[in-house]
């Protein structure tokens, strides 16, 4: 395996993919090279996130995680820090190869190691576990070790993250069941993680947003450089197939100056039923979707609200730019159709025909409820997949609930491993499917899978979903009729990055809410 290859976005590999990676990687190298590459550049990393830190706290496990830990304790020690190691007694067993040496190293060194913590830190080093740690061995951890976990998810001080923060399970994000209730909500300092060898997925989603921080990689190549996640070189390493991928910005090509409305395509956008169906107004949630479609680049965009009819009055707050149509005119439009925002009850009625004739095809919201609950509407989604040639595309845009619904699930069990239900919907629907929330996942039927690493949690609030459905939609929009799910892939991916970085870049003191997220959106190129 080439230690490097070009690649155009930074991949994520799962632990088993990292381990295999790994092998191969030693077996060209000589003994203890890769953990004397990743104990160095923690501390190059540590140096450089903390300056100014005197007094440095390396905690251990019994595992290589931490043998990189007491490698990274001896450069800092070096360097002229108080560095002091606690290391998690190996319950009799010896210690792995490389991890031994490492130890022999640090007492060589003469760094103090002992079960006590230090009275006081500035930064601290976790190394107690990494890759190796494993769901199924889920007994609560004891003594002194829950103690300094304890405190490496209380700590106000900086901490730095060998592989992944302990107890975070690298392909899911998700806490090992016993440590879900002992961690706050959020850490309280900073978080920095330095990687090995490969981005794992668990670093970008669920709970790995927060408590990982600031991801940086380490590929362990021969002049261990260390990349900010999202400032990684494009030659970056090899990747396996059925890798995922961090999504760091948008890929999209200019436009020419010979452009014209009719190359950007259409939108129409079909939902919002009206309150004088039952008296629930939910045309608010249409109307976000079409101003994000508008912002974001459709060409042209048309609406119709649910229940509505030629005779009822333009809701107030439509913008002029939009033309209220009927359904039957929504039929006869080239581009995408975005269906299910606040589609209420009525939005079922209106599927057999959307799933039928739309070209590029967004279902969000009640579209996926009634999904859910009508397997006749299961099948026609199942067979507009197969006659995708004569219509197009279909991203299903679903919130951990809605897909829950959807596989006959929990919220809970998708939560607990959202890679693997998003790639499941995908495969089931054979569609594309953007499963929200702290790092979106999306998914598509072969099995590829990316991470969106923009947006943050001001966007959890009413009608964010709606403006994504819209923004999808105004991406799909150029695409020709009969376009393959895999020509939707990367506008689909550009649509997820530009609606979080819109609210990455949102002026701190402005409030950030649908409507104004909405209109915030920016043509692509
Ligand atoms: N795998 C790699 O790619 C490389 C690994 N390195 C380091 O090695 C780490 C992987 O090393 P290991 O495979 O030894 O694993 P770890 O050191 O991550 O974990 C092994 C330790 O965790 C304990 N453990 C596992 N599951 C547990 C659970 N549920 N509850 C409590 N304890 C549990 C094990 O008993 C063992 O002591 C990586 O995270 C990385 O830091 C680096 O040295 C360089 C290359
Ligand atoms: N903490 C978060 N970090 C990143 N994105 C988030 C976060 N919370 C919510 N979002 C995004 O906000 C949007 C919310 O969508 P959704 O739950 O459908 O809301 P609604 O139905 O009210 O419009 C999604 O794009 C989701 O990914």
């Amino acid at each position: 395996m080439p230690a490097t290859a070009a690649l155009p976005y930074p991949a994520l590999l799962s632990s088993d993919q990292v381990r295999e990676r790994e092998q191969a990687l030693a077996r060209t190298l000589p003994h203890y090279s890769l953990m004397a590459r990743a104990g160095a550049a923690t501390a190059r990393l540590a140096l450089a996130i903390a300056p100014h830190a005197r007094h440095i706290w390396v905690v251990c496990g019994a595992g290589n995680n931490g043998g990189d830990g007491l490698e990274a304790a001896i450069h800092l020690q070096a360097a002229g820090k108080t560095v002091h190691i606690s290391l998690q007694p190996s319950a009799g067993k010896a210690l792995p190869t490389d991890a031994a040496h490492a130890l022999q190293r640090a007492q060589a060194a003469g760094v103090p190691i002992s079960d006590q913590p230090p009275a006081h830190f500035d930064l601290a080093i976790d190394a107690l576990w990494g890759m190796g740690l494993r769901a199924d061995r889920s007994t609560p951890a004891e003594g002194p070790v829950r103690a300094w976990l304890q405190r490496l998810l209380d700590t106000d001080r900086d901490v730095l993250c060998i592989d992944t923060p302990s107890g975070l399970l690298a392909d899911t994000g998700a806490w090992l069941p016993w440590l879900a209730p002992l961690a706050p909500q959020a850490p309280r300092g900073r978080r920095v993680t330095l990687s090995m060898l490969a981005l794992k997925p668990g670093l970008f989603t669920l709970q790995g947003r927060d408590w990982a921080g600031e991801v940086w990689l380490a590929p362990l190549l021969a002049q261990n450089p260390v990349w900010r996640c999202d400032q990684m070189p494009a030659a970056g390493i090899d990747a396996p197939s059925g890798t995922g991928q961090l999504v760091t910005q948008a890929q999209t090509p200019l436009p020419t100056h010979n452009s014209h409305k009719g190359l950007f395509g259409d939108v129409a956008v079909i939902g919002g039923q009206s309150a004088s169906h039952d008296g629930q107004g939910m045309e608010g949630a249409a109307m976000l979707a079409a101003s994000a479609a508008l912002h974001a680049g459709a060409g042209r965009v048309m609406l119709h609200l649910l229940g509505s009819t030629p005779a009822s009055p333009r809701p107030a707050g439509i913008a002029a730019d939009i033309m209220l149509r009927s359904l039957e005119a929504t039929r006869a439009l080239r581009g995408s159709l975005v269906c299910g925002c606040g589609g209420g009850s009525l939005v079922a009625g209106v599927l057999p025909q959307v799933l039928q004739h739309a070209g590029s095809l967004v279902l969000d919201a009640d579209a996926l409820n009634a999904l859910a609950a009508q397997p006749a509407l299961q099948q026609m989604l199942q067979r507009r997949a197969a006659q995708a040639s004569s219509t197009g595309p279909t991203v299903l845009t679903p919130h951990p609930l809605e897909l829950a619904r959807l596989l006959d699930s929990s919220t809970e069990q998708v939560q607990r491993d959202r890679i693997g239900a998003a790639r499941q919907a995908a495969q089931q629907w054979q569609c594309l499917v953007v499963l929200k929330g702290s790092g979106s996942i999306v998914a598509a039927p072969d099995g590829r899978y990316a991470i969106n690493h923009s947006g943050n949690a001001r966007l959890s609030i009413g009608g964010t979903g709606d403006v994504l459905a819209g923004c999808i939609g105004a991406h799909l929009a150029a695409l020709p009729p009969g376009s393959s799910w895999a020509e939707a892939w990367q506008p689909l991916l550009n649509a997820v990055w530009l609606h979080g970085h819109a609210a990455d870049t949102w002026p701190p003191a402005r409030m950030l809410t649908a409507s104004r997220l909405a209109r915030s959106l920016q043509r692509p190129g």
